[in-house]
């Protein structure tokens, strides 16, 4: 019978879940755990939780060196929650936006022994719900049973990771034409992944010859430059000079990715605003947050290139660590094309800090 879910099915259900604020079931060959994520997190799912064993927070080593926690489980630290544990005290561990305000006190009990397959786990999933990256997870003997009769998803992690950690298929669901400002010859592609996830976009102008490199930029959505023209960055105007460039020479393709804030979703970049009104800078923020520096998966560019019959690209960017991502994926960047447009008062120390922290060039 084919009508139950896959494990790439499963794995959309419960981060679908998780970023409704329901718990689910994850089992390992270690142990079955509860699982909720710690963003939207209510008081009566914890105490419920909580009745059912020993809560654990599960936050990312980064969180925790902010913290100053001790992180065990190399990426991962296991806190334990004391027992008067309120949602405000996982949303202070989870979430730096009160850290210089009301600075938590510690000590934190980090859990040492056993093993945290779980606990990563959920983090992985609170990621790809574009959640912070924070889980409440609670060890359970009988996890089917209480799958069953709450109505929970399980997802047996032990086999579901590794699909959670491999390029899910990308369909061409459509392409049509669009006149767009750079060219009367636009074409849009919409791709749809086989996991769930987030569409992406291709914007092909005129008809590259796919037998010589294209002039190509892979541009990671921003919807605070691309749409409401934010000073903050350089994207808005990042995108619309690409656009005219292969406007000008009458081909060109262009991939609109949708990794938000590199990769760490909406919500998640307003919060590194946030801290970065507080005096972190872009990089500081994300870890602050829990995450690393740049959580896209640059795979997913060079798969739509691959399926759009591209292999060698004059790629537009100031990112070497792009090209590098392109070339090990099979796709040949026979040149760079800088691309710096759009700097302003606003963005100058955020330019700044990416040519220092993340290696751009000038
Ligand atoms: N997390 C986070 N993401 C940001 C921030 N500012 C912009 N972004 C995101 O960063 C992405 C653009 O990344 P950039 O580093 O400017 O550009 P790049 O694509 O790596 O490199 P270029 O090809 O040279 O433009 C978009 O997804 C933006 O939403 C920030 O302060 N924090
Ligand atoms: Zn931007």
């Amino acid at each position: 019978m084919s009508l139950a879910p896959s494990l790439p099915e499963l794995i959309a259900r419960a981060r679908a879940d998780l970023r409704m604020g329901v718990p689910v079931v994850l089992r390992s060959r270690h142990g079955d755990a509860l699982v909720i994520a710690a963003e939207g997190l209510s008081p009566e799912r914890l105490a419920d939780m909580s009745a059912l064993g020993d809560a654990v927070l599960a936050i990312t080593s980064r969180r925790a060196a902010t913290l100053n926690a001790r992180a065990y489980d190399g990426d991962v630290a296991r806190i334990k929650l004391p027992t008067a544990a309120t949602t405000l005290w996982v949303e202070a561990v989870a979430n730096p936006a009160d850290d210089l305000t009301h600075p938590m006190k510690g000590p934190f009990v980090t859990l040492r022994d056993g093993d945290a397959a779980v606990h990563r786990a959920a983090i992985a999933l609170a990621k790809s719900a574009r959640l912070l990256p924070a889980a409440v997870v609670v060890l359970v003997e009988n996890a089917t049973d209480i799958a069953a009769a709450h109505g929970l998803t399980a997802l047996p992690i032990d086999r579901a990771m590794p699909h959670m950690a491999d390029l899910a298929p990308l369909n061409d669901v459509i392409h049509a034409r669009v006149p767009l400002v750079a060219s009367n010859a636009g074409r849009v592609h919409v791709f749809r992944p086989d996991d769930g996830g987030e569409e992406h976009f291709a914007v092909e102008i005129g008809r590259p010859d796919r037998s010589k490199p294209v002039l190509a930029r892979l541009h990671s959505a921003c919807f605070t430059g691309d749409l409401f023209g934010s000073l903050k960055c350089d994207c808005g105007p990042q995108l619309h000079a690409a656009l005219a460039q292969m406007g000008e020479e009458g081909a060109g393709v262009l991939l609109y990715l949708n990794q938000e804030g590199r990769g760490i979703g909406h919500a998640n970049k307003m919060r590194a605003y946030s801290l970065q009104d507080q005096g972190f800078d872009t990089v500081e923020a994300n870890h602050r947050l829990g995450f690393e520096d740049d959580e896209r998966d640059f795979r997913i560019g060079a798969a739509i290139l691959k399926e759009m019959g591209f292999g060698a690209v004059r790629l537009m960017t100031n990112n070497p660590a792009k090209i590098a991502r392109m070339q090990e994926q099979g796709i040949d960047v026979t040149a760079r094309v800088p691309l710096k447009v759009g700097e302003n008062t606003h963005n100058t120390d955020y330019l700044a800090t990416k040519a220092k922290k993340s290696g751009h060039l000038l």
